[in-house]
Order: structure tokens, then sequence, then C-alpha cells
């Protein structure tokens, strides 16, 4: 027998040996919509969403959903519809917020690399802030509002130089890294901000990194961000917000993150101590929203035995699912029906069919699953379907939202004729 709920997904749980996220059965969504097949829960990002606010009580916080995270349409309404503003990093982002009901007042946009036609299209749309993040970005920023008679609205991003003790690869405020600007050049920034005619200085901003377990890193950022506020405010610049980023973690693997209310609980307290406490606060959590309400099916295909290893084979590869590919990251790996009994475990690698050795989706995972049966990679919402390519011209998977016993198909399965959509043969352009 498996353990029910799953670790770090309070939606997910076997009944009569069979996987439920919610009240659905995920066997028969299979079934409906083949695999590989994403699916979401309504009831968990809620509860996550419901987390935050929690620790938020009574203050004047705009908590702005990552979209990067989950970038699903369905996903974006449900956000929106909660009072939540987004995260953007690309104009192709502020579309969907804007296709999915987002109000544009609410959105602030990231990136180190703003074209001038994004800036345009977010000066028009009306966004609530850029998060500007060099002193060139700046200067055009500037020159493209002044252009329309505006004036946009800008944080600076403040890379703090603070270690968030994560995978390199998604560490964001350390001195190496390409996002902010330093902690050092930052009054002299904001005075240049305060200068330049089409920029109207709103907030501060940082974002230290993702998949971050421990209070410290948030702790050590709010601190200089502060003590940066004081600076700026004593030089005649007023700021606004307090933007403290996202990266909150989420459980894996017996990962132990603080919960969201717990850590707000305490950066509040240095806050009010500090004497910042009524001062308006956004934030920009996006894994810690969605990563745990979402799963991955898909179907075993063939079980290869080897010499030194065993191999899974399924349905989904890292173009589906691109994270342990990338780095190496773990995801729990379940049958969706619990046929365990009877059956001798083997260990496995868990692989797709994409020709390359790095496509795998779970390491050493003993299973007993025989080729034709189902299986679920976890915690699966964030960065997984958001990631995925149509590599080895593999169509993209369709996801379906649940809520209690309703299921809703919310991205069709791509087709094969799908992959030809922008494509012409030269010479035949008629
Ligand atoms: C600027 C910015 N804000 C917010 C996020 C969301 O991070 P997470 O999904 O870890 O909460 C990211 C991604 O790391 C980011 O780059
Ligand atoms: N894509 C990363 C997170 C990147 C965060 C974006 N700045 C992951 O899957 O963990």
């Amino acid at each position: 027998m498996i353990p029910s709920p799953l670790p770090g997904q309070p939606q997910l749980h076997y009944r009569n040996q069979s996987l439920y996220l919610e009240d659905c059965r995920l066997a028969d969504l299979a079934r409906e919509h083949g695999t590989p097949l994403y699916v979401y829960s309504t009831a968990s990002m809620l509860e996550a969403l419901a987390a935050y606010r929690r620790g938020f009580a009574g203050r004047r916080v705009q908590i702005c959903y990552a979209m990067k995270a989950n970038p699903s349409l369905a996903v974006l309404q449900l956000f929106a519809r909660e009072g939540c503003g987004f995260d953007i990093v690309s104009g192709g982002e502020l579309a969907r917020v804007l296709a999915a009901g987002g109000d544009p007042a609410r959105v602030i946009f990231s990136g180190v690399g703003k074209t001038r036609a994004e800036m345009r299209q977010a000066l028009e749309a009306g966004i609530g802030c850029f998060n500007v993040e060099s002193e060139a970005e700046l200067e055009v920023l500037s020159e493209v509002a002044s252009a329309m008679s505006l004036r946009a609205p800008v944080s600076i991003r403040v890379n703090p130089n603070v270690d968030a003790r994560t995978h390199p690869y998604i560490s964001t405020g350390l001195k190496g890294n390409k996002f902010g600007i330093a902690h050092e050049r930052t009054l002299a920034t904001y005075q240049r901000a305060a200068a330049l005619p089409g920029l109207r200085v709103v907030g501060i901003d940082c974002h230290i990194g993702s998949q971050i377990t421990e209070k410290t890193p948030f702790l050590d950022a709010l601190e200089r961000m502060l003590d940066l506020v004081a600076a700026i405010e004593a030089a005649g610049i007023a700021i606004h917000h307090i933007d403290l980023g996202g990266g909150l973690g989420i459980n894996y693997n017996g990962d132990e993150p603080p919960a969201a209310d717990a850590l707000w609980a305490r950066l509040l307290e240095r806050l009010d101590a500090r004497g910042y406490g009524d001062r308006r606060l956004m934030i920009e959590p996006g894994r810690s929203l969605v990563g745990n309400a979402g799963v991955c099916l898909t179907e075993v295909l063939y079980c290869k035995p080897g010499e030194q290893k065993n191999f899974c084979i399924v349905d989904a590869a890292m173009n589906d699912l691109p994270r342990p590919a990338m780095y190496q990251a773990y995801h729990a790996i379940v049958p969706l029906e619990d046929r365990a009994e009877g059956r001798e475990p083997v260990v496995y690698d868990v692989v797709g069919p994409v020709c390359e050795s790095g496509d795998w989706l779970g390491r050493d995972r003993s299973l007993a699953v025989q080729p034709g049966e189902l299986l679920a990679v976890l915690s699966a919402g964030a960065y997984c379907s958001a990631m995925g390519s149509t590599y080895n011209s593999r169509a993209r998977p369709p996801e379906v939202l649940v809520s209690g016993s309703a299921a809703q198909l919310v991205r069709t399965r791509e087709s094969v004729s799908d992959l030809f959509r922008n494509e012409r043969l030269p010479g035949n352009n008629a």
C-alpha cells in the first residue's frame, strides 16, 4: 500500500487503491484525454493562496502571481478572479494576462531584457510597475515613455547579494547573477531615475532565487532592502511599495520549506520592528502557489531490463517535463492504480522516448508496473508544462483543471499538424 495523502500534495490521495486529485479519478482522466496529460487542482492553488493571505491578514499587500511558473489561461483566470496581480517577464505574458481577464494595473514587469516594443505594449496597457534591472534599461524606458507623453512607474530591482542556498541555475540574488542592480549602485540609480523625465519612482524590488527552503535568506534580503529604503528616502525620493519577490520552495522530496504564513509572520515582525509595518508590500510567488497543485500522467510503454540499469520507458519525456533533465530535479513518481501487492518491485530509471540520454524523469525508482499501466509524476504544477517544448517534433500535452468532482479540459492536445502551423517550404509562399 502506498501512503496517502502523498507528501506535499494534500489534494492527492488513494481511494480504493486508485489515485484521485480532489474527487477526480486520475485513471479516468488519462483514459478520456490520453497521455501525457497535465492535471491541476483548483483547491490546492486556492489553499496555497490562502496561506499567503493568512500571513498578511490586515496588511496592505499585492500578491502578483509569477506566471512563468504556470501560464495556463485557466490558472491565470483563477488568480485574476481572486484579485491577484501578475509578475510578467515578456509581452507574451502580458497578452496572456489580458486574455485571462487580469487587471493590467496589478501587473509588474520584471526581466533583464525588456525590448522597446514590450515597453510600449506595457505602457499602452497601463501596467502597475516596471521592475527595472539595469541603468541602461532605465534610460531606454524613460525615452519610450516620454515619446508616448507618459511617465512609466518604476521600481529598481536590487541585487542584494544574498545566498538563497538553492540550485545555482535558479539563484538570482548573488553578485555573479545577471539580475538587478548592485546593492552599492542602488542609491545613485534611484537619483538618476528621479531625474529622468519619463519615469515616476514608485517602489523598490528584489528577488533572490527560487525553491528556497529556509527563512534566513528572505530575512537577510529584507534587512538589506530596508537599509536601502532608508538611504533612498533620506535623499528625498519616496518609496511607496517594497516588493520582496517570490522564491518560496515546495516539498518535492521531503523538503521542508517554511509555510507561507509562518514566513510572512516573521518578515512582518522585522518590518514592524524597523518601523516599516504600514508600508505597501508586493510579492511575486510562483512555484509555491501552483507547484504542488499539478501532476503529469504518463503511460508505461515498455519495461526494458539491462545489465546495469532497468528502464521503464514512458510516453512523457524531457520535452514535456524538463526539470529532471535541466536541474537533476526530483519528482516523485507513483502508479495511478496501486497494484503492487503480489508483485516484485523493480528498480528502474523512468525515461521518455526522446533521443537524449538526459531524457529521464526519475532515477532508481522502485516500481511494480507493467506496460499499459499509468504513472503520475508529482509536484508538476510549476515550471513543468511551462518549460515544455516540441523537441523531437512531439506535440505538447493537454491540460485539465479539476475542482471537486468536476474536470475541465483547459488546453487541448496539440495535434501533429499544429507543429507545421508557422512554417513554409522555401519558394512555396502562396
Ligand atoms: C523576478 C521573479 N519574480 C518571481 C519569480 C518566482 O519565483 P518562484 O516561482 O520561485 O516563487 C521569479 C522566478 O524565480 C522571478 O524571476
Ligand atoms: N525553472 C526553474 C525555476 C526558475 C525560476 C525563474 N526565475 C525551476 O524549474 O525550478
